[in-house]
Protein backbone atom coordinates (compact mmCIF):
# COMPACT_ATOMS: atom_id res chain seq x y z
CA UNK A 1 0.00 0.00 0.00
CA UNK A 2 1.01 3.40 -0.46
CA UNK A 3 1.39 6.01 1.91
CA UNK A 4 0.39 10.05 0.10
CA UNK A 5 1.02 12.99 2.85
CA UNK A 6 -2.19 15.01 1.76
CA UNK A 7 -0.35 18.23 3.21
CA UNK A 8 2.50 17.97 1.02
CA UNK A 9 2.82 20.95 -1.67
CA UNK A 10 0.08 22.52 -2.52
CA UNK A 11 -2.27 20.44 0.65
CA UNK A 12 -5.54 20.43 -1.03
CA UNK A 13 -7.89 18.32 -3.10
CA UNK A 14 -5.56 17.59 -5.73
CA UNK A 15 -2.95 15.76 -4.18
CA UNK A 16 -6.42 13.42 -2.98
CA UNK A 17 -7.73 13.25 -6.61
CA UNK A 18 -4.46 12.56 -8.44
CA UNK A 19 -3.24 9.77 -5.91
CA UNK A 20 -7.26 8.34 -6.38
CA UNK A 21 -7.00 8.34 -9.78
CA UNK A 22 -3.58 6.82 -9.77
CA UNK A 23 -4.11 3.83 -7.42
CA UNK A 24 -7.20 3.17 -9.90
CA UNK A 25 -4.92 3.07 -12.53
CA UNK A 26 -2.15 0.90 -10.91
CA UNK A 27 -4.12 -1.20 -8.77
CA UNK A 28 -2.33 -0.10 -5.98
CA UNK A 29 -3.80 0.67 -2.49
CA UNK A 30 -3.43 4.00 -0.93
CA UNK A 31 -3.69 5.42 2.50
CA UNK A 32 -4.04 9.29 2.33
CA UNK A 33 -3.47 11.20 5.71
CA UNK A 34 -3.41 15.00 6.42
CA UNK A 35 -6.39 15.65 3.64
CA UNK A 36 -6.42 19.21 3.19
CA UNK A 37 -4.45 20.32 5.95
CA UNK A 38 -3.47 23.41 4.09
CA UNK A 39 -7.41 24.67 3.76
CA UNK A 40 -9.51 26.54 5.81
CA UNK A 41 -11.85 23.42 6.33
CA UNK A 42 -9.57 20.57 6.53
CA UNK A 43 -10.33 17.30 4.99
CA UNK A 44 -12.89 16.12 2.78
CA UNK A 45 -15.79 18.46 1.44
CA UNK A 46 -18.55 16.82 -0.17
CA UNK A 47 -17.01 17.71 -3.41
CA UNK A 48 -14.32 15.65 -2.99
CA UNK A 49 -16.29 12.65 -1.13
CA UNK A 50 -18.33 12.45 -4.38
CA UNK A 51 -15.13 11.86 -6.57
CA UNK A 52 -13.71 8.98 -4.39
CA UNK A 53 -17.43 7.45 -4.93
CA UNK A 54 -17.26 7.77 -8.37
CA UNK A 55 -13.74 6.45 -8.53
CA UNK A 56 -14.38 3.63 -6.49
CA UNK A 57 -17.74 2.69 -8.75
CA UNK A 58 -15.69 2.46 -11.98
CA UNK A 59 -12.99 -0.10 -10.51
CA UNK A 60 -14.82 -1.76 -7.72
CA UNK A 61 -12.85 0.00 -4.72
CA UNK A 62 -13.23 -0.88 -1.00
CA UNK A 63 -13.02 2.52 1.09
CA UNK A 64 -12.59 3.69 4.44
CA UNK A 65 -12.69 7.18 5.94
CA UNK A 66 -14.66 8.43 3.02
CA UNK A 67 -16.63 10.90 4.58
CA UNK A 68 -17.15 14.72 4.99
CA UNK A 69 -14.65 16.34 7.28
CA UNK A 70 -12.53 13.18 6.88
CA UNK A 71 -8.87 13.57 6.81
CA UNK A 72 -7.78 10.02 6.42
CA UNK A 73 -8.57 7.63 3.95
CA UNK A 74 -7.73 4.48 2.28
CA UNK A 75 -8.71 3.33 -1.41
CA UNK A 76 -8.23 -0.28 -2.40
CA UNK A 77 -8.89 -0.88 -6.38
CA UNK A 78 -10.14 -3.79 -8.46
CA UNK A 79 -10.48 -3.86 -12.16
CA UNK A 80 -11.82 -0.24 -14.04
CA UNK A 81 -15.08 -1.65 -15.21
CA UNK A 82 -16.91 0.05 -18.45
CA UNK A 83 -20.74 0.91 -18.04
CA UNK A 84 -23.29 3.43 -17.57
CA UNK A 85 -22.90 5.82 -14.48
CA UNK A 86 -25.17 8.60 -13.18
CA UNK A 87 -23.56 10.62 -10.69
CA UNK A 88 -25.39 13.44 -8.49
CA UNK A 89 -23.07 15.97 -6.65
CA UNK A 90 -25.74 17.36 -4.86
CA UNK A 91 -24.57 20.59 -4.82
CA UNK A 92 -22.49 23.18 -7.21
CA UNK A 93 -19.10 21.17 -6.83
CA UNK A 94 -17.10 21.07 -9.87
CA UNK A 95 -18.24 18.47 -12.61
CA UNK A 96 -14.50 18.80 -13.86
CA UNK A 97 -13.10 18.26 -10.77
CA UNK A 98 -14.74 15.15 -10.23
CA UNK A 99 -13.95 14.15 -13.84
CA UNK A 100 -9.79 15.13 -12.86
CA UNK A 101 -10.45 12.10 -10.20
CA UNK A 102 -12.06 9.62 -12.85
CA UNK A 103 -10.24 9.99 -16.17
CA UNK A 104 -7.10 8.88 -15.75
CA UNK A 105 -8.29 5.49 -14.81
CA UNK A 106 -11.46 5.53 -17.12
CA UNK A 107 -9.03 4.94 -20.01
CA UNK A 108 -8.48 1.65 -18.77
CA UNK A 109 -11.63 0.24 -18.93
CA UNK A 110 -12.24 -2.60 -21.14
CA UNK A 111 -15.15 -0.59 -22.99
CA UNK A 112 -16.57 2.95 -22.98
CA UNK A 113 -17.52 4.70 -19.84
CA UNK A 114 -20.80 6.65 -19.82
CA UNK A 115 -21.07 9.53 -17.19
CA UNK A 116 -24.26 11.62 -16.46
CA UNK A 117 -22.61 13.78 -13.84
CA UNK A 118 -25.14 16.44 -12.09
CA UNK A 119 -23.25 19.47 -10.49
CA UNK A 120 -21.38 22.48 -11.12
CA UNK A 121 -20.05 23.26 -14.38
CA UNK A 122 -18.87 27.57 -14.02
CA UNK A 123 -17.79 27.39 -10.24
CA UNK A 124 -14.64 29.37 -8.96
CA UNK A 125 -11.07 27.37 -8.28
CA UNK A 126 -11.58 25.31 -10.98
CA UNK A 127 -12.00 24.49 -14.67
CA UNK A 128 -15.02 25.72 -16.36
CA UNK A 129 -16.47 22.87 -18.41
CA UNK A 130 -15.46 24.75 -21.32
CA UNK A 131 -11.83 24.68 -20.65
CA UNK A 132 -12.12 21.31 -19.76
CA UNK A 133 -13.65 20.59 -23.74
CA UNK A 134 -11.82 23.03 -25.69
CA UNK A 135 -8.52 23.32 -23.93
CA UNK A 136 -7.82 20.03 -21.39
CA UNK A 137 -9.38 17.65 -23.34
CA UNK A 138 -7.77 19.03 -26.85
CA UNK A 139 -4.23 18.79 -25.31
CA UNK A 140 -5.01 15.31 -23.92
CA UNK A 141 -6.24 14.00 -27.38
CA UNK A 142 -3.01 14.74 -28.91
CA UNK A 143 -1.67 12.09 -26.37
CA UNK A 144 -4.31 9.54 -27.88
CA UNK A 145 -6.61 10.56 -24.68
CA UNK A 146 -10.21 10.05 -25.98
CA UNK A 147 -13.19 11.85 -24.50
CA UNK A 148 -16.37 13.19 -25.58
CA UNK A 149 -18.14 15.91 -23.40
CA UNK A 150 -22.01 17.37 -23.74
CA UNK A 151 -22.78 20.10 -21.45
CA UNK A 152 -26.45 19.91 -21.13
CA UNK A 153 -27.52 22.88 -18.56
CA UNK A 154 -24.95 24.95 -16.62
CA UNK A 155 -24.49 24.67 -13.33
CA UNK A 156 -23.55 27.62 -11.01
CA UNK A 157 -23.00 28.10 -7.53
CA UNK A 158 -24.40 28.00 -5.01
CA UNK A 159 -27.63 25.81 -6.54
CA UNK A 160 -25.55 23.93 -9.31
CA UNK A 161 -27.62 21.31 -11.16
CA UNK A 162 -25.73 21.29 -14.05
CA UNK A 163 -25.82 18.61 -16.46
CA UNK A 164 -22.82 16.73 -18.28
CA UNK A 165 -22.90 13.70 -20.01
CA UNK A 166 -19.00 12.65 -20.55
CA UNK A 167 -18.29 9.30 -22.80
CA UNK A 168 -14.83 8.42 -21.77
CA UNK A 169 -13.76 5.62 -24.41
CA UNK A 170 -10.54 3.02 -23.81
CA UNK A 171 -6.94 4.20 -24.69
CA UNK A 172 -3.12 4.09 -23.76
CA UNK A 173 -1.43 7.80 -23.11
CA UNK A 174 1.62 8.13 -25.52
CA UNK A 175 4.06 10.78 -25.51
CA UNK A 176 3.56 14.30 -27.13
CA UNK A 177 5.90 17.00 -26.87
CA UNK A 178 3.61 20.86 -26.96
CA UNK A 179 4.84 23.43 -28.80
CA UNK A 180 3.43 26.84 -29.16
CA UNK A 181 0.05 27.03 -31.08
CA UNK A 182 -0.78 30.41 -32.33
CA UNK A 183 -4.31 31.45 -34.27
CA UNK A 184 -7.77 33.32 -33.43
CA UNK A 185 -8.88 33.09 -29.57
CA UNK A 186 -12.44 31.61 -29.38
CA UNK A 187 -14.44 31.59 -26.21
CA UNK A 188 -18.29 31.16 -24.80
CA UNK A 189 -19.56 33.96 -22.83
CA UNK A 190 -22.51 32.53 -20.90
CA UNK A 191 -25.65 33.42 -18.27
CA UNK A 192 -28.40 31.73 -17.01
CA UNK A 193 -32.07 33.33 -15.31
CA UNK A 194 -30.10 36.89 -16.34
CA UNK A 195 -30.63 39.59 -18.71
CA UNK A 196 -29.14 38.46 -22.02
CA UNK A 197 -27.04 41.77 -22.48
CA UNK A 198 -24.71 39.79 -19.34
CA UNK A 199 -23.24 37.47 -21.52
CA UNK A 200 -22.99 40.21 -24.31
CA UNK A 201 -21.30 42.56 -22.15
CA UNK A 202 -18.82 39.85 -21.06
CA UNK A 203 -17.89 39.08 -24.42
CA UNK A 204 -18.15 42.63 -25.70
CA UNK A 205 -15.21 43.88 -23.41
CA UNK A 206 -13.39 40.81 -23.89
CA UNK A 207 -13.08 41.37 -27.77
CA UNK A 208 -12.27 45.20 -27.11
CA UNK A 209 -9.21 44.09 -25.29
CA UNK A 210 -8.00 41.50 -27.47
CA UNK A 211 -9.01 43.88 -30.33
CA UNK A 212 -6.82 46.30 -29.22
CA UNK A 213 -3.82 43.24 -28.35
CA UNK A 214 -3.67 42.81 -32.07
CA UNK A 215 -5.79 39.43 -31.96
CA UNK A 216 -9.13 38.43 -34.00
CA UNK A 217 -11.54 36.65 -31.59
CA UNK A 218 -14.69 35.17 -31.91
CA UNK A 219 -16.81 34.37 -29.00
CA UNK A 220 -20.31 33.09 -28.84
CA UNK A 221 -22.89 34.21 -25.89
CA UNK A 222 -25.77 31.62 -24.44
CA UNK A 223 -28.30 32.96 -22.60
CA UNK A 224 -30.71 30.40 -20.67
CA UNK A 225 -32.91 29.68 -18.44
CA UNK A 226 -31.25 26.56 -15.86
CA UNK A 227 -32.04 25.59 -12.79
CA UNK A 228 -28.96 27.93 -11.33
CA UNK A 229 -28.57 31.33 -11.97
CA UNK A 230 -24.73 32.88 -12.70
CA UNK A 231 -22.84 33.68 -15.51
CA UNK A 232 -19.16 33.49 -16.75
CA UNK A 233 -16.59 33.68 -19.90
CA UNK A 234 -14.25 31.27 -21.11
CA UNK A 235 -11.25 32.24 -23.39
CA UNK A 236 -9.13 30.35 -25.62
CA UNK A 237 -6.25 29.80 -28.00
CA UNK A 238 -4.13 26.60 -28.66
CA UNK A 239 -3.32 25.14 -25.28
CA UNK A 240 -3.99 27.91 -23.25
CA UNK A 241 -7.39 29.23 -21.34
CA UNK A 242 -8.51 32.03 -19.15
CA UNK A 243 -12.09 31.14 -17.20
CA UNK A 244 -13.85 34.18 -15.43
CA UNK A 245 -16.95 33.11 -13.53
CA UNK A 246 -19.20 36.16 -12.85
CA UNK A 247 -20.07 37.18 -9.44
CA UNK A 248 -23.02 39.31 -8.12
CA UNK A 249 -21.56 43.45 -7.76
CA UNK A 250 -19.05 42.02 -10.13
CA UNK A 251 -19.57 44.59 -13.61
CA UNK A 252 -19.72 41.94 -16.98
CA UNK A 253 -17.21 44.07 -18.28
CA UNK A 254 -14.75 43.39 -15.33
CA UNK A 255 -15.77 39.42 -16.20
CA UNK A 256 -14.78 39.93 -19.72
CA UNK A 257 -11.89 41.82 -19.35
CA UNK A 258 -11.01 39.72 -16.58
CA UNK A 259 -10.75 37.10 -18.81
CA UNK A 260 -9.22 38.56 -21.78
CA UNK A 261 -6.32 40.04 -19.55
CA UNK A 262 -5.64 36.69 -18.37
CA UNK A 263 -5.51 34.97 -21.69
CA UNK A 264 -3.34 37.28 -23.07
CA UNK A 265 -0.51 37.31 -20.08
CA UNK A 266 -0.20 33.64 -21.34
CA UNK A 267 0.00 34.51 -24.94
CA UNK A 268 2.90 36.81 -23.84
CA UNK A 269 5.49 34.25 -23.76
CA UNK A 270 5.95 31.42 -26.51
CA UNK A 271 5.32 28.81 -24.37
CA UNK A 272 3.11 25.84 -24.93
CA UNK A 273 0.36 25.36 -22.07
CA UNK A 274 -1.05 27.66 -19.45
CA UNK A 275 -0.16 27.19 -16.33
CA UNK A 276 -3.68 25.57 -15.33
CA UNK A 277 -3.12 23.05 -18.12
CA UNK A 278 0.71 22.24 -16.51
CA UNK A 279 -0.59 20.73 -13.48
CA UNK A 280 -3.27 18.64 -15.46
CA UNK A 281 -1.15 17.20 -18.13
CA UNK A 282 1.34 15.81 -15.33
CA UNK A 283 -0.64 12.85 -14.63
CA UNK A 284 -1.04 11.21 -17.85
CA UNK A 285 2.82 12.08 -19.13
CA UNK A 286 3.62 10.09 -16.27
CA UNK A 287 1.62 7.08 -17.62
CA UNK A 288 2.68 7.92 -21.07
CA UNK A 289 6.20 8.04 -19.51
CA UNK A 290 7.73 10.92 -21.58
CA UNK A 291 5.95 14.17 -23.36
CA UNK A 292 7.44 17.64 -22.78
CA UNK A 293 5.78 21.04 -22.55
CA UNK A 294 6.97 24.77 -21.84
CA UNK A 295 4.80 26.63 -19.06
CA UNK A 296 5.50 30.50 -18.44
CA UNK A 297 5.74 29.81 -14.46
CA UNK A 298 5.51 26.46 -12.27
CA UNK A 299 2.70 26.70 -9.88
CA UNK A 300 2.97 24.65 -6.69
CA UNK A 301 -0.24 22.67 -7.85
CA UNK A 302 2.13 21.63 -10.75
CA UNK A 303 4.98 20.20 -8.65
CA UNK A 304 2.63 19.12 -6.29
CA UNK A 305 1.19 16.97 -8.88
CA UNK A 306 4.53 15.56 -9.72
CA UNK A 307 5.92 14.34 -6.16
CA UNK A 308 2.28 11.93 -6.40
CA UNK A 309 2.81 11.05 -10.06
CA UNK A 310 6.37 9.66 -9.08
CA UNK A 311 5.12 8.12 -6.33
CA UNK A 312 2.80 6.14 -7.89
CA UNK A 313 4.39 5.24 -11.10
CA UNK A 314 7.88 4.84 -12.68
CA UNK A 315 8.51 8.25 -14.19
CA UNK A 316 10.91 11.18 -13.23
CA UNK A 317 9.98 14.45 -13.91
CA UNK A 318 12.79 17.38 -14.96
CA UNK A 319 12.32 20.91 -14.38
CA UNK A 320 14.49 23.27 -16.22
CA UNK A 321 14.88 26.83 -17.75
CA UNK A 322 14.09 27.44 -21.14
CA UNK A 323 14.54 31.11 -22.23
CA UNK A 324 11.48 33.23 -20.19
CA UNK A 325 9.52 30.39 -19.70
CA UNK A 326 10.29 26.94 -17.65
CA UNK A 327 10.27 23.37 -19.45
CA UNK A 328 8.81 20.06 -18.01
CA UNK A 329 10.23 16.91 -19.00
CA UNK A 330 8.67 13.36 -18.33
CA UNK A 331 11.70 10.65 -18.41
N1 LIG B 1 -9.50 29.19 -13.78
C1 LIG B 1 -9.06 27.93 -13.94
N2 LIG B 1 -8.90 27.43 -15.18
C2 LIG B 1 -8.46 26.17 -15.36
N3 LIG B 1 -8.16 25.33 -14.36
C3 LIG B 1 -8.30 25.75 -13.11
C4 LIG B 1 -8.77 27.09 -12.83
N4 LIG B 1 -8.79 27.25 -11.48
C5 LIG B 1 -8.38 26.08 -10.93
N5 LIG B 1 -8.08 25.17 -11.91
C6 LIG B 1 -7.60 23.79 -11.73
O1 LIG B 1 -8.41 23.15 -10.76
C7 LIG B 1 -7.61 22.30 -9.93
C8 LIG B 1 -7.79 22.78 -8.48
O2 LIG B 1 -7.00 22.04 -7.60
P1 LIG B 1 -7.09 22.23 -5.98
O3 LIG B 1 -6.08 21.38 -5.32
O4 LIG B 1 -7.07 23.69 -5.67
O5 LIG B 1 -8.42 21.55 -5.79
P2 LIG B 1 -9.62 21.83 -4.89
O6 LIG B 1 -10.22 20.52 -4.58
O7 LIG B 1 -10.48 22.89 -5.49
O8 LIG B 1 -8.90 22.43 -3.67
P3 LIG B 1 -9.50 22.55 -2.31
O9 LIG B 1 -10.82 21.87 -2.33
O10 LIG B 1 -8.52 21.86 -1.49
O11 LIG B 1 -9.66 23.99 -2.01
C9 LIG B 1 -6.22 22.38 -10.48
O12 LIG B 1 -6.00 21.34 -11.41
C10 LIG B 1 -6.18 23.73 -11.21
O13 LIG B 1 -5.27 23.79 -12.27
Amino acid sequence: MIHIDGSYGEGGGQILRTSVALSAVTGEAVHITDIRSNRPKPGLSAQHVKAIETAALICGATVEGVSIGSTNITFSPQEVRGGYYTIDIGTAGSIALLLQCIMPAAAYSDTDIELNIIGGTDVSWAPSIDYLENVTLKALSKMGYRCEIDTRKRGYYPRGGGVVHATISPSEPEPHDFTEETGDILGISHCSNLPEHVAKRQADSAKDIIGKAGYDCHIITECAEYPSTGSGITLYCGMKGAYVPGKRGLPAEKVGSRAAAELLDELSNRSSVDVHLADQLIPYMGLAKGGSFTVREISSHTTTNIWVTEQFLDVKFKIQKKGNMMEILAI
